[in-house]
């Protein structure tokens, strides 16, 4: 009797030891902005302000919204990655001095994916670091000058015709099978899950652009670039944890082997690639698309127009290797495959529930078509006002990069008052989600008005208030790509069809909170007719 009520208290003393020890070490870290007076969040022993991602009760934009909102009055404050201290930059004029002003001190995302972890993405422009990135930045910035653009506009404008063809033959051939697509008849009109119509977009077009493969994903649904390309892309469940596994500890993650990417995945992507450019060199294959214009960086002789010297002596750039075209290659696959079809899943949705300001658009893209001879031309879609502003006001509700990120570098003091100094290796979180949704800088946040954008209004809006596409030398360098995309797709749709609402579709929108894609549960299905 006596032994085992000893045994007893062995056991709940351990159990107690234990449980304390956990809680010093899962909360070692937690009183790091409170010992400093900084404000901040209230966090959770080891998942710190975490939770609502780890346990799926916010979508990403609700959770980044969050943050922002619960650090209200302050201009900066304090944040808990798990055991992470992270800094949350509210002020715009703090937002301009980390990223413009001093990004001497913030020169970097944070790299929680490592070359010796991760090669494709380690090596891959977001990751680089230092001076590796500085280098591989200005290698790659004249592939995406507007002068490249424009030879790349024929081959997305095709793509884009190809949609709006299998589309017009899906309405009027009946005897065609669409099975595999999310497509389904009704009547005059098909009511179609668009974010698996616009991956398969997205797909066609960056692997016409960018591996220089062409491809039709509506008419072959099934091709091995749509099927990598989404599982590449999707970050379901099992992305998630590695995702937050990562940002708990990338050691403890490397050391597990865990990975965003199989090694199935990256050796198929990177054979491709390897393959792609091989037959290039050996037939002397020149095409208007960047694995082109990598391959020209790999040997320097990729020419940057808005680089030459005063003597109009081209600049020239120093080689790459085959292993870091591939993971440019592979980044400019991954970013274009997603972040572009979501912002064109909820332009079309916005669109449809906002059927005047369809109109007023097909007004305009019908008036430019017509003052064209009917073709789709990369100076007409630019010249297109209104077609700028309902993408600009889609990116402000809906940015697709639901916040950005910098790592600092060199010691810096916040020039701000509470006085914070961050040490390199300190990171920093800038919520884009939660400023595009604040009132004091766009009144009314949750309305879609394109008017925000328009000449009159846009010089109205807070400089470093609207970031879909980041800020500073280390912005989005694909944003003109992007918006080329999105701009000839919308046109090749509008000008030939209405988006309507439908049963299913989601309204009001409800982004999922499972996985890290921003999309809906259920899908975001549209009807589609043709114009008459
Ligand atoms: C609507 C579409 C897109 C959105 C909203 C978007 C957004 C962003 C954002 C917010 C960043 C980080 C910027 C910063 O930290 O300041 C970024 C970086 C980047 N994006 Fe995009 N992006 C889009 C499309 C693309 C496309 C199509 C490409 C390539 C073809 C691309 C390639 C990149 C690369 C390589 C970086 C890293 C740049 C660097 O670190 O120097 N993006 N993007």
């Amino acid at each position: 009797m006596m032994s085992s009520l000893a045994s007893f208290w062995v056991w709940a003393l351990t159990i107690n030891l234990i449980i304390m020890l956990l809680y010093i070490i899962g909360t070692w870290t937690h009183k790091h902005f409170s010992k400093k007076n900084v404000p901040c969040l209230k966090p959770l022993p080891v998942f710190g302000n975490m939770g609502p991602l780890a346990f799926g009760t916010k979508s990403f934009p609700e959770f980044i919204a969050d943050v922002y909102n619960k650090l209200k009055g302050h201009k900066y404050g304090g944040f808990y990655e798990f055991l992470k201290p992270v800094v949350v930059l509210r002020d715009p004029e703090l937002i301009k001095m980390v990223t413009i002003k001093d990004f001497e001190h913030f020169l970097d995302h944070r790299n929680l994916i490592t070359e010796d972890s991760e090669p494709l993405f380690g090596k891959a422009l977001f990751n680089l670091q230092g001076p590796r990135w500085r280098h591989m930045r200005s290698t790659l910035s004249p592939a995406f000058t507007s002068s490249k653009m424009k030879n790349m506009f024929t081959l997305v404008s095709e793509c884009g015709d190809q949609m709006g063809d299998f589309l017009h033959r899906c309405i009027n051939d009946k005897t065609m099978k669409i099975e595999s697509c999310k497509i389904q008849r009704a009547d005059r009109r098909l009511e179609i899950e668009m974010k698996d119509l616009f991956t398969r977009y997205t797909n066609d077009v960056i692997t016409t652009t960018a591996l220089g493969i062409g491809c039709d994903s509506l008419k072959n649904p099934q091709n091995e670039f749509y099927t990598m390309g989404k599982k590449i892309t999707t970050m379901g469940t099992l992305q998630r944890l590695v995702f937050l596994g990562y940002s708990l500890s990338p050691k403890l993650m490397k050391a597990l082997k865990l990975r965003f990417i199989s090694d199935k995945l990256s050796d198929y992507f990177r054979s491709l690639i390897q393959k792609t450019m091989d037959t290039r060199e050996n037939k002397g294959i020149i095409r208007p698309d960047m694995i082109h214009l990598l391959m020209q960086a790999k040997k320097g002789t990729l020419k940057n127009e808005e680089d030459d010297d005063a003597n109009g002596t081209p600049s020239i750039k120093p080689k790459l290797e085959d292993d870091d075209i591939i993971s440019q290659a592979f980044i400019f696959f991954f970013a274009g495959f997603e972040t572009v079809s979501t912002l064109m899943c909820f332009a079309s949705h916005l669109l449809a529930v906002h059927p005047d300001i369809q109109t007023r658009l097909q007004k305009e893209i019908d008036q430019t078509l017509q003052e064209n001879d009917g073709k789709v031309t990369y100076e007409s879609v630019h010249s297109m006002k209104y077609l700028d502003m309902v993408l600009s006001e889609t990116l402000r509700l809906y940015p697709p990069a639901v916040f950005m990120d910098r790592k600092c570098v060199k010691t810096y003091t916040l020039p701000t008052e509470p006085s914070y100094t961050l040490q390199p290796g300190e990171g920093i979180w800038i919520p884009v989600h939660g400023i595009h949704h604040d009132p004091e800088y766009f009144p009314d946040p949750e309305k879609f008005d394109p008017e925000r954008f328009s000449d009159e209004n846009k010089d109205k809006i807070k400089p470093f208030t609207y970031l879909p596409f980041g800020s500073g030398p280390r912005n989005c360098i694909g944003n003109r790509f992007a918006l080329m995309e999105s701009k000839i797709v919308l046109v090749h749709m509008l000008s030939r069809f209405n988006f309507k609402v439908v049963s299913r579709t989601p309204i009001p929108i409800k982004i999922t909170r499972r996985g890290l894609n921003i999309t809906v549960d259920g899908g975001f299905w549209l009807g589609l007719e043709e114009r008459i």
